[in-house]
């Protein structure tokens, strides 16, 4: 690079440096460190100027000015966090040598890379997993995902756009390295950021490097990567991760492939239109944020690995009901016990992110606070397991647990109870643990308190009743002496100082006292890291143990967090049937939370002969409310959670589909309509007898004889077909008429009544279709105005009635029409005039 810069002479060696190094990593945005400031020069110092809306200034030198930006190293995460969301990699260059010890230029080196997928600094990261993903093609997509702060490695081959989608949606990566292929398709590009606007980095996806990669990292290939595409996304995932992370990725100890179809799939749609994780841009009537998703629901989870494992459950719900039972007893046990449940949130509260301090530790980049929160969280383990070992369900837990009392005393033995963040500068260590140390301290305190005795011995020796010993940073230590005194000074003493009142001296023997202590205590410094990196060195063997007790208290954690939810909430536990859906006063968890009291339960019941639910109802009675709830509860119970209900029996689904609220994807050039069409072809492609589909309208977006026609199809489709256990709320009061021809379908209807001054919801579902359709009513209430309401009003009877007739007519001509004496032509010609006399119905309906 050629610095952006004035001047004609070579440049200064400072400047120099920086551009060696900036030249090394040319994809990062580089900050160097200059003392207390990490600064940007040339080009670069303007664009961090920009970014960060900082001050440029210039580095000016004999023959050299250049553009300067910098921010203090003390407040650099919030900055850091900042450039990274603004979509730059970043590298810190560090001075690695003490200034005092350096021979002309400060050594630097780029000790940390930063970029959005491959964090490991501790205050950039949020409890949540941070995910790097790489995808390459090749037999079907392959995608892993590595978890570079807990170590969590893993992949799936997918085998459609869709599904590899759905599959990135689920895991929120905060990178994703593309494939070359995938990275030079300018089409797939777009549109991928256009979905997930998140950075896209190229990575080294060659076989060959791959597997290289791979077997550099483990030893070996590891088992579950027999596939090209996966082992390339595999190796160039590492690769990248490993280039961030000084070279090595020790904390990564073995890959999981994953079967996708093990779990009850969820589409990006599904999740959203559930507000599973993030609240939907539709129907805001709740608050804004996690508060109003499912996940705001559930989220008092107690530990940052909790946290992680209950968001990884959600996205995939279990088929087997064993494993499902499993679940639901531990979390009955601790709904059951509310002194065991209160006794484990209180001890996991105090536990800290206990997976990530094993990352850390394997990589060997703990710090003394680090390895003292560690032995902290381990030492409440043997309490923790007591109280697990009691509960019969909880037992495996408690087995499973180790328990490191080993580390716990290795760490307590060796550090301070609050060492220091610096793990340099002494103060970590214990008295008593290293006998080298303990003699450096002991010198080093020998000579203090010598020092210390010397302003007593020498007051009475001199007679100087003012004689004090000092110190400062500049002159180290001194005897002081004020001007009456000045004549009893002995002759050995020289001065270093002359203040007014009073004069400062030192003495060859004060000299080399302190001397001795400041050789003593460097020396000791110097031990002290050379004793923690021993010990760190030394419980590096361990992480992988406290990885275990991480998961173990995870999924405590999760079991936990749901039996409390169900306590506070008035969950109950599901039971499961093949084919029958049965639920008393269900609730939607969300809905319900924000109406403190005010939400109306609901009951459902379906199976083989009612599988086909029509719902009408006048516009927010509540529809849409009682379609998600009924996903939502199929979901909790499929996690292994309680439900938010008096009774429920559930089928175990393999899907969900959710065809909810109209979203234009403008950006993406579709409009609702085919937006609503593609969301019902891909249900219609791929439910099955076992899933459960909700349908709330479909067809508004386009006219209403096409829309009606389309909802009737795909309705019948739905009943004959796929067999799917289906809920549709609509506005056609057409379709109430499905349960005449279709055996297993049944109407039902949110209960609303109009009273003067307007309608009054009771959001109850009840048998049957609704009586009319409420359209005006909730117009009125929506505050258009009257005359608008007056006229409308006007035009449905209008429309109404010549509908009537018209279909009056019709009958009673085909009923009169003679079809033996017919001939061909004149029936062609009936059914020509029958249509005509239909058109201008059509058109004035289409246009309502
Ligand atoms: N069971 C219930 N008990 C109490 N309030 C409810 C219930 N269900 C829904 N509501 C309230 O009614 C409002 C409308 O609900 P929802 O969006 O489900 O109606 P909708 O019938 O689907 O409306 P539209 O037909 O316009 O889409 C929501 O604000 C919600 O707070």
């Amino acid at each position: 690079m050629i610095l952006k810069g004035q001047g004609s002479g070579p440049l200064p060696p400072l400047l120099q440096q920086y551009v060696e190094l900036r030249d090394a990593y040319p994809d990062y945005l580089l900050l160097f460190q200059v003392g207390d400031f990490y600064e940007a020069f040339g080009e670069d110092a303007e664009r961090l100027s920009r970014a960060l809306g900082i001050t440029l200034t210039h580095k000016t030198s004999k023959d050299f000015t250049t553009p300067m930006a910098g921010i203090p190293i003390r407040s650099a995460d919030s900055h850091l966090e900042r450039l990274l969301k603004m979509g730059f990699r970043v590298g810190l260059a560090e001075q690695t040598e003490p200034v005092e010890a350096a021979e002309g230029l400060v050594r630097r080196e780029v000790t940390q890379l930063l970029t959005p997928g491959t964090l490991t600094r501790e205050n950039l990261l949020r409890p949540d997993a941070n995910y790097l993903a790489a995808i390459a093609t090749g037999e079907g997509y392959g995608v892993v995902f590595l978890e570079v702060s807990t170590g969590e490695f893993r992949g799936v081959v997918l085998y459609s756009k869709s599904a590899l989608y759905d599959e990135l949606f689920r895991n929120r990566p905060a990178e994703v390295l593309l494939a070359p292929e995938l990275y030079a398709n300018e089409a797939f590009r777009e549109e991928f950021q256009r979905r997930f606007p998140l950075m896209v980095s190229s990575g080294s996806f060659d076989p060959q490097g791959a597997r290289s990669a791979l077997v550099q990292q483990f030893g070996m290939l590891p088992s579950g990567l027999d596939h090209p595409a996966l082992e390339r996304a595999a190796g160039a995932v590492l690769a990248y991760a490993r280039t961030t992370q000084a070279g090595a990725l020790p904390q990564v100890r073995g890959f999981a492939r994953y079967d996708p179809s093990a779990y009850m799939q969820l589409s990006e749609t599904t999740l959203r239109t559930l507000e599973v994780y993030d609240p939907s841009p539709v129907g805001s009537y709740l608050p804004v944020g996690e508060e109003r998703t499912l996940m705001g629901v559930l989220g008092l989870t107690r530990t940052a690995p909790g946290r992680r494992l209950l968001k990884a459950w959600l996205r995939q719900p279990l088929l087997d009901e064993g494993p499902i039972q499993a679940r639901l007893d531990a979390v009955e046990a601790l709904v059951r016990d509310s002194v065991l449940r209160e006794a484990v949130r209180r001890l996991l509260y105090r536990i800290h992110d206990l997976e990530r301090l094993a990352a850390r530790l394997a990589a060997g980049r703990s710090n003394a606070r680090d390895l003292a929160a560690l032995a902290r969280s381990l030492g409440l383990l043997p309490e923790l397991q007591g109280q697990l070992l009691a509960c019969e369900p909880l037992r495996v837990l408690a087995e499973r647990l180790p328990l490191l009392a080993e580390v716990v005393e290795r760490i307590s033995a060796a550090l301070v109870e609050e060492p220091p963040l610096k793990i340099t500068e002494g103060g970590l260590i214990k008295d008593g643990f290293d006998a080298t140390l303990d003699a450096h301290r002991e010198r080093a305190e020998a000579g203090r308190s010598w020092i210390a005795g010397l302003e007593a011995a020498e007051r009475s020796r001199t007679g100087i009743p003012s004689l004090k010993v000092g110190y400062n940073q500049v002159m180290g230590y001194y005897l002081e002496v004020t001007r009456p005194y000045y004549a009893q000074v002995p002759s050995d003493w020289r001065i270093v100082a002359t203040l007014k009142d009073r004069q400062r001296y030192t003495r060859p023997d004060l000299r080399e006292k302190e001397r001795e202590i400041l050789l003593a205590e460097e020396a000791g410094r110097k031990r002290e890291y050379e004793v923690f990196q021993e010990l760190r060195e030394e419980l590096s063997g361990q992480a992988e143990r406290v990885r275990e007790a991480a998961l173990v208290l995870a999924e405590l954690d999760v079991y936990a967090t749901l039996a409390e939810v169900a306590a506070r909430h008035g969950y109950t536990r599901p039971r499961f049937s093949p084919d029958r859906l049965f639920i008393r006063a269900g609730r939607h968890p969300v809905v319900e939370r924000h109406l403190e009291g005010r939400f109306i339960a609901n009951d459902l019941e379906m199976g083989p002969e009612a599988r086909l639910l029509i719902l009408t109802g006048p516009n927010m009675s509540g529809k849409s409310t009682y379609l998600r709830q009924t996903a939502l509860i199929a979901l909790l119970g499929q996690i292994g959670s309680f439900v938010p209900a008096e009774e429920a029996v559930l089928p175990i689904f393999d899907r969900i589909y959710t065809r909810i609220g109209a979203a234009d994807d403008i950006a993406g050039g579709r409009s609702t309509f085919m937006v609503e069409m593609e969301e019902l072809a891909q249900i219609l492609q791929g439910a099955t007898a076992r899933s459960l589909v909700l349908l709330d309208e479909i067809g508004r977006g386009t006219s209403t004889y096409d829309g009606l026609s389309l909802a009737w199809a795909a309705s019948e489709y739905l009943h004959d077909r796929i067999k799917a256990l289906t809920l549709f709320a609509t506005h056609y009061f057409e379709l109430t008429a499905l349960p005449e021809t279709l055996p297993a379908a049944r109407n039902y209807h949110v209960a609303a009544r109009e009273e003067v001054g307007g309608l009054v919801f009771y959001h109850q579902v009840l048998p049957g279709p609704a009586s009319k359709s409420y359209g005006l009513e909730v117009a009125r209430l929506a505050g258009l105005p009257p005359e608008v309401l007056g006229r409308a009003g006007q035009l449905l009877a209008g429309l109404e009635a010549r509908r009537d007739d018209w279909s009056q007519a019709l009958a009673e001509e085909l009923l009169a029409l003679d079809l033996t004496r017919l001939t061909p032509l004149e029936a062609l010609l009936k059914l020509q005039q029958l249509r005509e006399r239909l058109y201008p119905v059509m058109v004035s309906e289409a246009a309502d």
